[in-house]
């Protein structure tokens, strides 16, 4: 391991226990986590130091001497792992950063700053740089994971042999290809003891280097795991929420890139603000309702990881998924959007997991089929976007009222009028 402020401690010779992830061992674990949190000041860099201190001891009845930092490894070097890694370093954990190029890791160590991704940004000088994935994660009390959703499962693989009681925490906001598992499901299929959670929320991570307050969500079944990573990454700027609903703060994260790409193109069109808010708010039922479907609580959605990452990467050009679609919009072709943007936009591979999962299963997701269409059958978007405003009625908040049969018959009914209309003046093309 390398790094500019390089720690005596020697964890290349620690052993390694392959996978003898036993729960006692977890909670044991996961005690010394809070311990650790509260003794070591973590989060008290920046403000009211009895804020972060106490929320954690509270909750806490053991409370031992002999403090120590939380050790933390964040796996990926682009915008988001490092913007992530940075705040906990500043924050006072002990805190690595895993970037799989060596020269880059290098460069990193000379420069202090991310110069691909976060170009200007000079990063904490407690942060520390790998490019040894056993020596990043051996030793550490969490893992974040921060690598696009394709990369995730063989990033989970290659640790496997190193993790012994770590918990890890995801932080991507993607699916797999093919399988539609999310992030937790392919946690829980490749190390089946781990404790974990999914971070998610309104985070583009050129405003958290810039210090622009910001909040988001941990996840997790486990309540000390929910409590370390907020006293770990909570500061005067950045707040940390927290929730027990995994699926639906995933989902949140992942499904709102596909209306970010949805919402740059509308924008190449230079829409109203009208047509923005109708966008925004159809796109929100329909996360919320395939949220339902995929066992998640629709509450979730009117959270952070929910409307406040919607409303977020819908409404700036720093959202890599929002350019993608205004690329398309203005004509480019999806290969060419994606290679000019040169960086992760998890909404282009999303958009085709979920109009191939809502179609299998009949979940009605009319924006993302139409996506789908515009990018991938290559139909005109402007037609595309007629059809989805001549879609049938449907009731306004589905868990309020639901879409029922009154809404159905008058929707069939409109129909077979505009049909007969249609007949009487011969005009057939239109059917
Ligand atoms: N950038 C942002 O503002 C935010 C990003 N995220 C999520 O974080 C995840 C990562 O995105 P970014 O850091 O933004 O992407 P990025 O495009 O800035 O960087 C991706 C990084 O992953 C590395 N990588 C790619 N394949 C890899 C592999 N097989 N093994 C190891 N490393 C690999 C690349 O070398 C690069 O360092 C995505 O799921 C994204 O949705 C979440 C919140 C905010
Ligand atoms: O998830 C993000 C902000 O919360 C980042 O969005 P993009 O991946 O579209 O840049």
């Amino acid at each position: 391991m390398t790094s500019p402020n390089e720690s005596n401690k020697d964890i290349s010779s620690d052993n390694t226990e392959v996978n003898t992830n036993a729960p006692e061992k977890q909670n044991s674990l996961l005690a010394g986590i809070i311990e650790r949190a509260t003794k070591s000041g973590i989060g008290r860099k920046k403000l009211n130091p009895s804020a972060v201190e106490s929320a954690v001891a509270k909750n806490m009845a053991d409370i031992h001497s002999n403090p120590t930092k939380l050790r933390l490894a964040f796996l990926g070097g682009g915008s988001f792992g490092t913007a992530m890694a940075n705040l906990a370093a500043r924050n006072g954990c002990d805190t690595t950063l895993w970037v799989r190029n060596k020269r880059t890791v290098k460069a990193m160590i000379k420069t202090q700053t991310n110069k691909k991704y976060l170009p200007g940004y000079k990063l904490d000088d407690s942060l520390k740089y790998s490019h040894d994935l056993a020596a990043a994660v051996k030793d550490k009390d969490i893992v974040f994971i921060a690598v696009p959703g394709l990369a995730f499962r063989e990033t989970l693989k290659n640790i496997a042999p190193f993790i012994s009681g770590q918990s890890i925490v995801s932080l991507t906001k993607g699916m797999e290809k093919d399988t539609f598992a999310m992030m937790s499901d392919i946690i829980k299929d490749e190390l089946p003891e781990v404790n974990f959670g999914v971070m998610s929320g309104p985070n583009l991570a050129i405003e958290i280097m810039k210090n622009m307050p910001s909040a988001t969500v941990i996840a997790s079944e486990s309540e000390p795991l929910r409590h370390a990573v907020q006293a770990a990454l909570h500061s005067a700027f950045f707040r940390v929420f927290a929730s027990d609903d995994v699926k639906g703060v995933e989902l949140g994260g992942a499904l709102k890139n596909i209306y970010a790409i949805a919402m740059g193109m509308a924008a190449a069109y230079d829409v109203g603000e009208n047509t923005k808010a109708m966008i925004l708010t159809r796109a929100l039922a329909e996360m919320s309702r395939f949220g339902v479907e995929s066992g998640a609580n629709p509450l979730t959605f009117l959270g952070l990881s929910g409307v406040g990452d919607l409303y977020a990467t819908c409404s700036s050009e720093l959202s890599r998924n929002y350019r993608i679609g205004n690329m398309l919009g203005r004509g480019m072709s999806i290969e060419a959007a994606v290679k000019k943007l040169g960086q992760t936009a998890e909404g282009v591979n999303t958009i085709q997991q979920v109009h191939e999962k809502a179609t299998k299963q009949g979940i009605y997701m009319p924006i993302t089929h139409a996506l789908y269409a515009v990018i991938y059958e290559d139909k005109a978007a402007l037609g595309v976007a007629l059809h989805l405003m001549e879609a049938g009625f449907r009731s306004d908040v589905e868990f309020v009222m639901a879409h029922d049969h009154s809404n159905a018959a008058l929707t069939a009914q409109m129909k077979t009028s505009s049909d007969s209309t249609d007949d009487e003046s011969g005009d057939t093309d239109s059917k």
